[in-house]
């Protein structure tokens, strides 16, 4: 779903109508009715006493899965090994007239399995389930894997023996591996520890956890007939203490942190309302909510923009997916509007476009608000080629200064914005801290210039198509860059 492939023709990641509100609520209080909050915060410690199995509050991530998505923390444990059994070979039984034992015994002798070595092959318990996290198309979210929390791969089979040995006896049965789906674009560490795998193409998969080895059989047998079975079953009857090797070995417990960035080529920016949705909407079969209202979208949308014809044959193959992110307000990094943790739905994205309301009171200061988010964020993000559309205007107030606002914004910046090896080194989910030498230098002259400006209105569909043409151009520059 995620990849370019087969994303399917509308957005996914659907803010839910409850969570708008309650982000209302939190952020936009002079908008809510205050009584009905108060039943709300009771409402939320009745909730808290009904906990998850995983450990999330369940109405939470009804109420706020914005908050969950794109990360959590799992335990997963693999299943034990079966275990193997003592053997006794069929004469020790006593039923047995002794005129058939020796033929008995013989025929049991040349029936059963033996090694390459000539040694006795016994059965051996099942393996234990092992467990494996997998991208699947499917998922757009982790949310689901935040209501179980815990993941048990089942045991391998025991040696199912009564205990005699016969030519009929069989290994435990191997249990089948526990696969987790996630979302495409996950990334799997331990936690706190190292990275296991990023998860960016449809069924790539990471085994996690290893299933324990089933334990091996013995042979039993009275202190006068140890020394002769020793040399039939070599591989197996050692001494006394290999017994313990008939329980199967256990199976591995590890915690692990999945999180979710999404894989996308083109990420819209901008300020709450700017018309990002919209503008998704326009050129893409997405279909986001979109409302008059800040932080209408709370989890990022997708939508798949079609090959460009401009490729010829090659078309198909440059087919891109957008990523429409929450609005950024000033001082995002500081953990105000949704915060910046969203941001890191930007990495894999490789033009970004920002989208400014035209309209609004002061819309070249909105826009180095939200450049300045990013590189709070991560520097790296302002490196990557981007333009800047100028929404709304079909609106006068926006018409009107169009030519004004596209030459100031397509002033700031340089061509070539000054590489900072060091802050390329940092660059990461992690806020960089800037040095007091930076903080003189904080001047947003060093932003790279956009490669286009362009006023549109997506609402009216005004200008759409050269919008397009240039995302286009940016994309192929990326590709033949690439
Ligand atoms: N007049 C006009 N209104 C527009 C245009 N594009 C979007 N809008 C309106 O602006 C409002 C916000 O649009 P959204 O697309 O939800 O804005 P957003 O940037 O996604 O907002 P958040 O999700 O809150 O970050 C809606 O009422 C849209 O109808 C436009 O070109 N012209
Ligand atoms: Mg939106």
């Amino acid at each position: 779903m995620l990849s370019l492939s087969t994303l399917p023709p509308s957005s996914f990641l659907r803010p839910h109508g409850g969570d708008r509100r309650l982000f209302q609520r939190l952020h936009y209080p002079e908008r809510c009715n205050f009584e009905k909050l108060g039943s709300y915060q009771i409402e939320c410690k009745l909730a808290k006493l009904k906990q998850a199995p995983g450990g999330t509050n369940p109405d939470s991530l009804i109420k706020e899965p914005h908050k969950y998505f794109d990360q959590v923390i799992i335990s997963v444990r693999s299943g034990d090994g079966g275990h193997g059994a003592i053997l006794k070979m069929p004469n020790q039984s006593p039923a047995k007239p002794v005129g058939k034992l020796e033929k008995e015994k013989a025929r049991i002798k040349g029936s059963i399995k033996r090694d390459f070595d000539g040694s006795l092959v016994l059965p051996v318990g099942g393996h234990g389930g092992d467990i494996v996290v997998y991208a699947d198309e499917g998922r757009d979210t982790l949310l689901e894997l935040h209501k179980k929390g815990r993941f048990s791969a089942k045991r391998g089979g025991n040696v199912d023996s009564t205990g005699v040995l016969t030519p009929q006896l069989r290994n435990g049965f191997a249990s089948p591996s526990l696969r987790i789906p996630v979302p495409l674009g996950t990334v799997v560490k331990q936690k706190r520890g190292k990275l296991l795998a990023d998860l960016t193409q449809p069924g790539q998969e990471i085994l996690v956890a290893r299933g324990g080895q089933g334990g091996i059989s013995l042979l039993d047998a009275p202190e006068h007939k140890k020394k002769k079975l020793m040399s039939l079953t070599s591989n197996v009857l050692r001494d006394d203490s290999d017994k313990v090797l008939t329980h199967g070995q256990p199976g591995e417990e590890v915690s692990l942190e999945l999180i979710l960035r999404v894989v996308a080529d083109v990420g819209l920016v901008g300020l709450p309302n700017a018309g990002k949705s919209t503008l998704l909407s326009a050129i893409t079969l997405a279909k986001p909510d979109i409302a008059d209202y800040p932080f209408t979208t709370l989890m990022p949308n997708l939508g798949r923009l079609d090959g460009d014809p401009a490729l010829g044959p090659e078309m198909y193959s440059s087919a891109a997916t957008l990523a429409d992110l929450p609005g950024l307000i000033e001082g995002a990094h500081l953990g105000k509007g949704l915060g910046r943790n969203f941001l890191r739905h930007l990495r894999r994205t490789r033009v970004l476009v920002h989208v400014v309301d035209a309209a609004a009171e002061d819309p070249v200061n909105d826009y180095r608000t939200v450049r300045e988010e990013l590189r709070m964020y991560n520097p790296e993000y302002l490196r990557r080629p981007y333009l800047v559309v100028l929404n709304k205007i079909d609106l006068p107030q926006a018409n009107e200064r169009l030519q004004s606002l596209t030459e100031e914004i397509s002033r700031i910046g340089t061509d070539v914005l000054p590489m900072n090896p060091q802050t390329v080194l940092e660059a990461s989910d992690k806020l960089v801290p800037r040095t007091s030498d930076e903080e003189e230098e904080k001047d947003l002259e060093d932003y790279a210039r956009p490669v286009a400006v362009v006023g549109v209105s997506v609402l009216k569909g005004v200008r759409v198509k050269e919008m397009l043409k240039q995302i286009r151009a940016a994309l192929r520059q990326c590709r033949d860059s690439e």
